[in-house]
Formats: structure tokens, sequence, C-alpha cells
């Protein structure tokens, strides 16, 4: 062979019948020939080790040097070595593996989509936040907006049956059809856990699993998407954060001043996650007697506490955006699967309930129900 390009070729050629000793594929598909040198009949071939401690170093010198005296002209070889960059070390195990399995896409966060996504939390457990989160789910609805409801409790997972949804959803291809309850799509994280059994599910499982459900679950175009957190500060909480920056929170509390105080610590949190906290509702304010007289069962102040602390301490308004009376309809409609803002719109709760979402700052932008505005031309 006369010309030099052509031996460097014929010696590549080669160096394809030589494989790792440990990964047992040919060296120049891995990227392990750096490069290949030439002078009169002698050749330098200088590898690149996955790590520097390479254990079958010897190996491979033998066999590069074999093979590259194989080529016509070659009476002497060479072989130097150097170590992969983490790049490249990169680069060779997507190319082992194929490219690396993408990052589940939650639609909330793309810059396109224009859900208004709102997160319900509660210091305490048993404050209503879940018959909040169904009871203003129906109110918004009722506003004619587009509405989905998530619950994120694993443990949980009321709201199906607090909605009358508890049917399984539905799988096509690798989407999850949520099912429909009084024209609200409904899911729990929950439908998820095998067989409903308590299954103790550590940090980064339920941040990886909370990840596949926002994902995963087709929602088509929503104008409002509520999120049913569990009590408390958990993990759940922190990774809704993480997951759904732009959520804001709404905070639920009881006016009692026990109640409150837990509530402020779930609020706080954003003063770490960067969130917005939209509000605050005070659940079971007061009870309305049979003689038409009112009283406070859990005392008075609490919601009113939590939004003065919230505001002073995170430096943003946190408003109270509503007082929502104790009211047996309201346990009788999560008990019969039917919101009370549903069965009853007009009663003193639900009118309550309707001035919260009022307040939540939510457009329409889903085409459901819309008239598209076409008009004819040439008329
Ligand atoms: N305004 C209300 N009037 C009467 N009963 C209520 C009211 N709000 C909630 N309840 C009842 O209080 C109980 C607790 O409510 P709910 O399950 O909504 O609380 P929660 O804060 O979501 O609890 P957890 O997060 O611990 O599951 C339920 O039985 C519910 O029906």
């Amino acid at each position: 062979m006369s010309d030099t390009a052509d031996v460097i070729a014929a010696i590549r050629a080669e160096l394809a019948t030589v494989d790792d000793p440990e990964i047992r594929r040919p060296i120049t598909e891995l990227g392990m020939v750096e490069s290949i040198d030439v002078a009169g009949s002698q050749a330098t071939v200088k590898i690149l080790l996955t790590v520097a401690a390479c254990p079958l170093r010897d190996t491979l010198t033998k066999d590069v040097r074999e093979a590259a005296m194989r080529v016509g002209g070659i009476e002497e070889a060479t072989v130097e070595f150097g170590v992969m960059t983490d790049e490249q070390r990169r680069e060779l195990q997507q190319n082992l593996r194929g490219p690396a399995a993408p990052e589940p896409v939650i639609p909330f966060n793309e810059p396109t989509n224009r859900t208004k996504v709102f997160a319900v939390a509660s210091g305490k457990g048993g404050v209503g936040k879940s018959s909040l989160t169904v009871n203003l789910a129906a109110a918004l609805s009722a506003k004619g907006l587009t509405v989905g409801v998530a619950d994120c409790d694993i443990y949980g997972h009321s709201i199906p049956r607090m909605m009358g949804a508890d049917q399984a959803p539905t799988q096509v291809e690798d989407m999850i059809m949520p099912p429909t309850a009084h024209g609200m799509k409904v899911i729990s994280i929950g439908m998820f856990t095998p067989g409903n059994t308590a299954v103790v599910w550590r940090g980064p499982m339920l941040h990886r699993a909370l990840q596949q459900f926002l994902a995963d679950v087709y929602w088509g175009e929503l104008d409002v998407l509520l999120l049913d957190l569990p009590p408390g500060t958990g993990d759940i909480a922190i990774s809704v954060a993480q997951l759904l920056p732009s959520a804001e929170l709404v905070l639920a509390t009881t006016p009692q001043q026990a109640a409150a105080e837990v509530a402020e610590r779930a609020g706080a949190i954003v003063s770490q996650t960067h969130q917005k906290i939209a509000g605050v509702i005070e659940n079971m304010s007061w009870m309305r007697l049979p003689d038409g007289s009112t009283m406070e069962p859990f005392g008075s102040g609490g919601g009113e506490q939590v939004s003065k602390t919230l505001t002073r301490d995170l430096g943003a308004e946190v408003p109270v955006l509503g007082q929502i009376p104790l009211d047996p309809a309201v346990r009788e409609g999560g008990d019969a699967g039917v919101p009370l803002v549903v069965s009853d719109p007009d009663c003193e709760t639900s009118q309550a309930i309707m001035a919260v979402a009022d307040q939540l700052a939510v457009k329409k932008v889903s085409l459901a129900g819309k008239q598209l505005g076409l008009t004819p031309t040439g008329g």
C-alpha cells in the first residue's frame, strides 16, 4: 500500500475485529480508537479506556498490536492509552443503551399551556381540604370552565368517591384517560397503587410516580386543574412544587388556633419552593342553627391569622378567599358522590364556595363548549 491514508484505513478496518475484552463490542464502534499514526513501517495506535485502571489493558495491547501488524507494510505497532472524558463516556453509554428514556413531559409546564393549576393544601388532616377541592372544582365548572381534579394523596384518595368517580381510568396507548364526573375530569394517584395496598413509597419513588402521573394523564384542554395534596408538608407537597413550579397554593384551615398554626407552617414552605399562595380558605367557620342564629364550634380567627402571618412572613399579600360554614350537607354530598355545589348551588354554603371560586383568577382558555366565532364572509 502506497498512501499513508490507505494504510491507516486498513489498520482501522483491522481494529474493527478487536473487541473490548469487557464490553465485547468492537473498539472502533465504542469510540475507543482515538488516533492511528503511521511512520514508515511503524504504527502507533492510541486507545481510550473507559477507566484508567482497566484490568484488561494487556489483552487489549496484544490484540491491537496484532491487528495493526496484519496490515501489509506494518512491522511494528505501539499501543498508547488514554482515558475517556466524561462526555465520551456518556456517548459510549448512549451508544450501548440507546438514547436515554426521555423525561416524562408534564403538559402544564409547556410554554403554550395556559391551564391554571392550584394545589389545595392544609397543615392538619380533616380540616375539609378534599371537600373544599371538589366543591371548588364544581363551582369553577358551574362558571363554564373546563375543570380537572387530581387527587395526589397516595394513601388518602378520597376525591373520586366524593365526586362519584371511582371507576378505573382507561388506558389508551401510553395515555391514561381520567373518568368524568359532573362534567369534570377526575383522577387519583391512588388508582395506580397496586391493589390499593398501603405501600410505603419513599421520597424519590414518590416523586417519580407523581411525575409520571402528571405526565401520563391525558386531560385535554383544561382551564383549571385542582390538585388535592395530602395534609402537611411532606414529600408530595415538595414534589408538586418542583414538578409544577407555577402551581399556586390554596391553603385550607379551620378557625381553630391549632389548625391555623400548622396551616402557617404548610404555607411557609413556599419561601423555599418560590410558589405563590393564592389565598386561604377558612372551613367550618360557623354553623347555622335551626332558629337562624349561628354558632362557632371551632372558635374564630384561624383564616385571618394564617393570612396575616403569611402576608408578613412572605412579604406578599395572602388573602382570605372566604369562610365556609360547617354544614352537614357538605358531608352528605361527599358521601353520596355529589358535591353540594352541584346538588344545591343556591344554598348559603354553595354560595360561599362560589364566591371563593370567583376570586381565583381563572380565565377560559379551552375551546370545549365554546362557540367558534366564525362569521360567514361575502354576506
Ligand atoms: N364545611 C363542612 N361542613 C361539614 N362537614 C365538613 C365540611 N368540610 C368537611 N367536612 C367533613 O369533614 C370531614 C373531613 O373532611 P375532608 O375529608 O374533606 O378533610 P381533609 O382535610 O381533606 O382530610 P384529609 O386530608 O385528612 O383526608 C369529612 O367527613 C367531610 O365530609
